[in-house]
């Protein structure tokens, strides 16, 4: 969106006096505004394409893993297997959340957003980190590299303190994605749940200028530390408009209620002029490169479990994208399918914010080096629209 206010505080011309230059384009949030060059992903709204370093990402999530994808994100190059066997080694080491984080969290109150445990949590491991401030590559990486290790068992042990269930170790034979779920479910499900989740990982790990990354990148601009920046990038993300939808999507199932009641439930909530959490999105105008992937896996997941509470909300699922796509035109984000399937994975609807954070600390953490290495600091400019000069009474 382009808008121009004039200046409330623009002084009166004078005759013979130079008139005063049109006012700035303002372009509010943002909107198509280009503000530096990345290598990390292409965002591609016109062939609703996705590269990671490249790479399609539709195809990295049906062939690789989450760690060889953190390592490409990372690194610019899938790993050979002597790299990812180094990777693997230093992330399973670092699981276990040292005793001064696992207080803090146990410390926090269960009434509190466990968004807000998450943001915690990374600030207290960065207080905790004697190389927050070494900034050389070499050092951000292995930063990196650790908080991607240990978010698993942050955002685990929250859930099961509030369940009020003991908290499960994690388990160094297992896969990063195998591991999360036993930490958090004290068992490892079916293969199919496992690689639903796999890739839910890896299509949420990066995404170019979006919100919460262009904050990561706004605090490194200033040269301060990695964990600051991704503390800041988590409370962005926590917001209804970027990566809390996946949340409030479950929401909104649970106010529909049932597939035939969703195209009714829409054109009333068009008519108080609601925003439908999870359709729509800044870049994507024809459908989210990552939502065909993702409603594929919901599909085959609905399909695995076979209870009819799965196939009730695929239904619905499906009867509000119709109704939307009718009514607006408005396509699903990558929010939409990933909300009920980490419905049907077990996740309380309040951790699936967190589950967005454990996989986005990679694209966040590759930003933050990529930013470092040709820093300029962020700071636009704003119109004054406020008071003219005056005087104090
Ligand atoms: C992983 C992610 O972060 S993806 C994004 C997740 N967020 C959501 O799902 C929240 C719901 N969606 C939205 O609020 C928006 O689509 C956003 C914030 C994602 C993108 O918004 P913008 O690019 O700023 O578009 P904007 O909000 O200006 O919308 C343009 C028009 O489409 C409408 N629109 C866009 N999205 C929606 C929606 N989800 N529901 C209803 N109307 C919508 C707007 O009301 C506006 O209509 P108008 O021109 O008649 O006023
Ligand atoms: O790119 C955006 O604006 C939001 C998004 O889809 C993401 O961060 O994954």
């Amino acid at each position: 969106m382009t808008t121009s206010t004039p200046s409330v505080g623009t002084p009166a011309t004078t005759p013979g006096a130079v008139a005063p230059a049109a006012p700035p384009e303002i372009r509010k949030g943002l909107a198509g505004v280009v503000v530096d060059t990345t290598s990390v992903s292409k965002v591609n709204p016109d062939t609703n394409s996705l590269l990671y370093r490249g790479y399609p990402v539709q195809e990295l999530a049906a062939r690789k893993s989450f760690e060889e994808v953190a390592y490409l994100l990372w690194h610019g190059e899938l790993p050979t297997p002597e790299q990812l066997a180094e990777q693997t080694a230093v992330e399973r080491a670092h699981r276990a959340l040292p005793g001064a984080v696992r207080n803090a969290i146990l410390e926090l109150p269960t009434t509190c957003h466990p968004m807000d445990v998450c943001r915690t949590a990374v600030s207290v491991i960065g207080a905790h980190d004697p190389t927050a401030e070494d900034s050389s590559p070499e050092a951000e990486h292995a930063k990196a590299l650790r908080l991607w290790a240990m978010l698993p068992a942050v955002v685990a042990l929250d859930q099961r303190r509030r369940r009020g269930q003991q908290i499960v170790d994690p388990d160094e034979d297992l896969g990063y994605a195998e591991n999360f779920l036993h930490m958090t479910f004290g068992e490892v499900p079916d293969e199919c749940v496992v690689r639903a989740f796999e890739v839910s990982m890896i299509l949420y790990a990066e995404h170019s200028f979006n919100a919460s990354t262009f904050t990561a990148r706004v605090i490194t601009s200033t040269l301060s530390d990695l964990h600051s920046a991704v503390t800041g990038a988590i409370g962005a993300l926590k917001g209804a408009l970027h990566g809390g939808a996946n949340e409030a999507v479950m929401a909104t199932f649970a106010e529909i209620g049932t597939a035939d009641r969703a195209a009714a439930w829409l054109d009333e909530a068009l008519v108080d002029k609601r925003k439908i959490m999870g359709f729509g999105h800044r870049v994507y105008k024809h459908g989210d490169s990552r939502v065909p992937t993702m409603k594929k896996t919901l599909d085959d997941l609905v399909a695995h479990l076979g209870t009819d509470e799965a196939t009730a909300l695929d239904a619905l699922y499906d009867a509000l994208e119709a109704a939307m796509t009718e009514r607006k035109g408005i396509l699903p984000n990558l929010d939409y399918p990933t909300g009920p399937a980490y419905h049907l994975m077990g996740f309380d609807t309040p951790t699936f914010t967190p589950l967005f954070v454990a996989a986005r600390v990679v694209g966040w953490t590759a930003h933050v080096v990529e930013q470092r290495s040709a820093n300029a600091l962020i700071r636009p400019l704003s119109q004054y629209v406020g008071q003219a000069q005056r005087e104090v009474p």
